[in-house]
């Protein structure tokens, strides 16, 4: 029987040799998180990702039918998720590790399922292991803004996880021992 304390020693295999500043990208470009590794595909609906020169990021989205809220329409939740994967894609397209500390999101406009939609994402300033990003989607063809996001991510080193793991292991243990 698999106990939380087996879970937290058990290696994942999605992230065996992973690079987490170099993670395994589609064929768009678009670097997938550990559950989207096995799909081979960004499941949020992030078909294409590139950095331009001036530092900007943009992707290519769509909302899946699956995350239909209101008819034809997002679920408030998947158009915070993409904004902060887009956001945070902003770092790794720099080579850097970092989590999101803060996420503020404006629902500008109802987003439309399954239509094409574009996030645009920028950098306003870096302080310390800071990154302040900003970003806005908007839908396809035209440039109406559905929703806009800024917030905070924090650098991490690569140690992250495991210090987590740690963590959570030093919680169970304490949980069991208080009864
Ligand atoms: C999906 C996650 C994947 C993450 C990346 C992994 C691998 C990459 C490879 C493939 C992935 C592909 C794509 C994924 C990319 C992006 C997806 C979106 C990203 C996420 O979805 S990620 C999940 C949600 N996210 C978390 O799971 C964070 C939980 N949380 C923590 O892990 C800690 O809470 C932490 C680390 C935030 C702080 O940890 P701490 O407090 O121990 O750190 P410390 O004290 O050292 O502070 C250090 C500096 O952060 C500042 N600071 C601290 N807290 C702050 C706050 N709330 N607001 C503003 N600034 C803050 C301090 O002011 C100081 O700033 P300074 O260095 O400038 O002095």
């Amino acid at each position: 029987m698999s106990t939380s304390g087996d879970r937290a020693r058990t290696p994942n295999r999605r992230w065996a040799g992973s690079d987490f500043q170099d993670p395994p990208r589609t064929a768009g470009g678009v670097a997938l998180c550990g559950a989207c590794r096995a799909a081979s595909a960004c499941r949020l609906g992030v078909e294409r990702e590139r950095l331009d020169e001036a530092g900007t990021a943009w992707f290519d989205v769509s909302c899946p039918h699956e995350q239909e809220g209101g008819p034809n329409v997002a679920h408030g939740g998947w158009t915070a998720s993409v904004l902060d994967e887009c956001l945070g894609h902003v770092p790794l397209l720099n080579s850097t590790l970092s989590v999101t500390a803060e996420l503020s999101v404006s629902f500008v406009k109802p987003v439309p399922v399954g239509r094409p939609l574009r996030v645009r994402a920028w950098v306003e300033k870096r302080e310390g292991s800071r990154w302040y990003i900003s970003g806005e989607m908007t839908l396809l063809p035209g440039r109406a803004v559905l929703a806009r996001a800024s917030g905070i991510w924090v650098t991490r080193d690569t140690g992250h996880f495991d210090r987590h793991e740690r963590w959570l292991a030093e919680q169970d243990a304490s949980a069991t021992s208080s009864g």
